[in-house]
């Protein structure tokens, strides 16, 4: 093993960790991040961890059926992990294929639990790399790139071809997107970025690295948030001095921009961990709201507002272009659960609207049960509430995501350069 071969060791013994909490528990993979092993390797090491775990989840379901034609029994999970990772770094990272089979080889070997399998891992990567020398060959296609149960639940909600179109999006390096305060020099921010300026106002760039390095980041003009989840705050369309309540508001991506229009807004969120971030990012652009711990369903205050908008947690299935790992820690159990939330929150949100006031109500979830059904169900238990219809081309929204009801159903694949899923009502409260 060279000394160049070796460097890479420690991040890739990482990408290792990373991986098994994402395929292991929802939301795994951030909190293996923010542990002390990981947030101790050198900034390089963590970068090229989070590339080797991210390159795994994107193409997961192609790595694994690969594998398992090599496989006569599925191994241990270290095992299996460290073939899979092998494979993605072969077939989707340009690392030579001697390196991708020497690490984990090496790496089976310095633990207890893989070390008797370290010679299945090089039999069956060299097979798998002689035998399928790219990653075409592997097999990338996109009905193999989500969980079948999720597949199965696009094709029935949005047809064969569109659910392909879907999941074609989730082995895509996603483009990094800004969302601008008011008073920046969008032209110039763009030039300075290399950026590119979409419908709706969001600046979208192809760089990486550490977004707090970049022109802008330190004086608040911009934070960063995808295209598609810029556009709920937008539909409020809130003017100066409003009342505002942004009812599931970490770590506030929405809540800036609300704040940015002029209103006055509360940010509520149950969790404080999170609301702290949204603190953070209202110091930097300089903006102001007022934070509030608290359930949404439950929060004990009688204030009434000219507009809500409800972000409701759910299962983030729109989510994948930058974190995949959602698609494979998700359960089929957890739609429903989670949408039992989103009607308890949906009830206390329309209970402090005034008369006459807006309700946004969005979700990151490709799923009917969170998006469409469950605004019908809302319309059908509050009768003083309306769908207030959303305009085509409005908020910056492709043309191609508004549905006959008027509503949002924005997926991944309707932007040139992709975004996230969400689905988007508008409401208002009868006077
Ligand atoms: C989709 S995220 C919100 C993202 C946020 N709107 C933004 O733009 O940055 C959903 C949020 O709902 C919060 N949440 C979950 N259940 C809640 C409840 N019962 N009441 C209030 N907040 C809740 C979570 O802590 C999480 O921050």
């Amino acid at each position: 093993m060279t000394q160049e071969l070796n460097d890479g060791l420690p991040a890739r013994e990482a990408a290792l960790t990373l991986i098994d909490a994402a395929l292991s528990r929802r939301g795994g993979l951030d909190e293996a991040a923010s542990a002390n092993g990981f947030r101790f390797l050198e900034p390089r090491e963590r970068a090229f961890a989070r590339a080797l775990a991210m390159a795994v989840l994107r193409h997961l379901g192609p790595i694994d059926r690969a594998l398992a034609a090599r496989l006569q029994k599925a191994p241990p999970d270290r095992v299996m992990h460290l073939l899979r990772l092998g494979a993605a770094q072969a077939f989707h990272l340009e690392v030579p294929a001697f390196a991708a089979v020497a690490t984990s080889v090496e790496l089976a070997g310095a633990n207890k639990a893989s070390r008797p399998f370290k010679g299945l891992v090089n039999a069956v990567l060299r097979g798998l790399l002689r035998d399928a020398p790219t990653p075409d060959s592997l097999g990338d296609d996109p009905t193999l790139l989500a969980p079948p149960w999720l597949y199965s639940r696009w094709v029935a909600a949005f047809g064969e071809a569109t659910a392909r179109e879907i999941a074609g999006q989730i082995a895509l390096e996603p483009a990094t997107d800004l969302s601008l305060k008011p008073n920046a020099d969008a032209a110039a921010l763009a030039e300075a970025l290399e950026g590119e300026v979409l419908p709706g106002g969001t600046l979208r760039l192809r760089r990486k690295g550490d977004v707090a390095a970049w022109p802008g980041f330190e004086d608040g003009s911009w934070w960063v948030q995808d295209a598609a989840a810029a556009v709920p705050a937008r539909l409020l369309d809130v003017k100066t001095g409003e009342a505002v309540l942004d009812l599931c508001a970490a770590p506030g991506g929405k809540t800036l921009q609300l704040a940015a229009a002029g209103a006055d807004v509360v940010a509520l969120d149950r969790s404080a961990a999170r609301l702290k971030r949204l603190e953070e990012n209202l110091v930097r652009t300089g903006l102001s709201a007022q934070v509030v711990v608290a359930d949404g369903a439950a929060w004990d205050d009688a204030r009434t507002f000219d507009a809500i908008l409800l972000d409701a947690p759910c299962s983030a299935t729109g989510t994948f272009r930058r974190h995949p790992d959602v698609l494979w820690a998700a359960r089929p159990g957890d739609v429903a659960s989670l949408a039992n939330v989103q009607a308890r929150i949906l009830d206390s949100a329309a209970g402090r609207l005034k008369p006459g006031a807006r309700l946004v109500y969005c979700v990151c979830s490709l799923e009917p049960e969170e998006g469409e059904a469950q605004v019908e169900a809302f319309l059908a238990r509050r009768p003083d509430m309306e769908l207030d219809p959303i305009q085509p081309g409005e908020a910056g929204a492709p043309e191609a995501s508004l549905t006959a009801r008027g509503t949002l159903r924005l997926l991944p694949h309707q932007l040139d350069g992709g975004q996230d899923g969400f689905f988007a009502a508008r409401f208002r409260k009868a006077r």
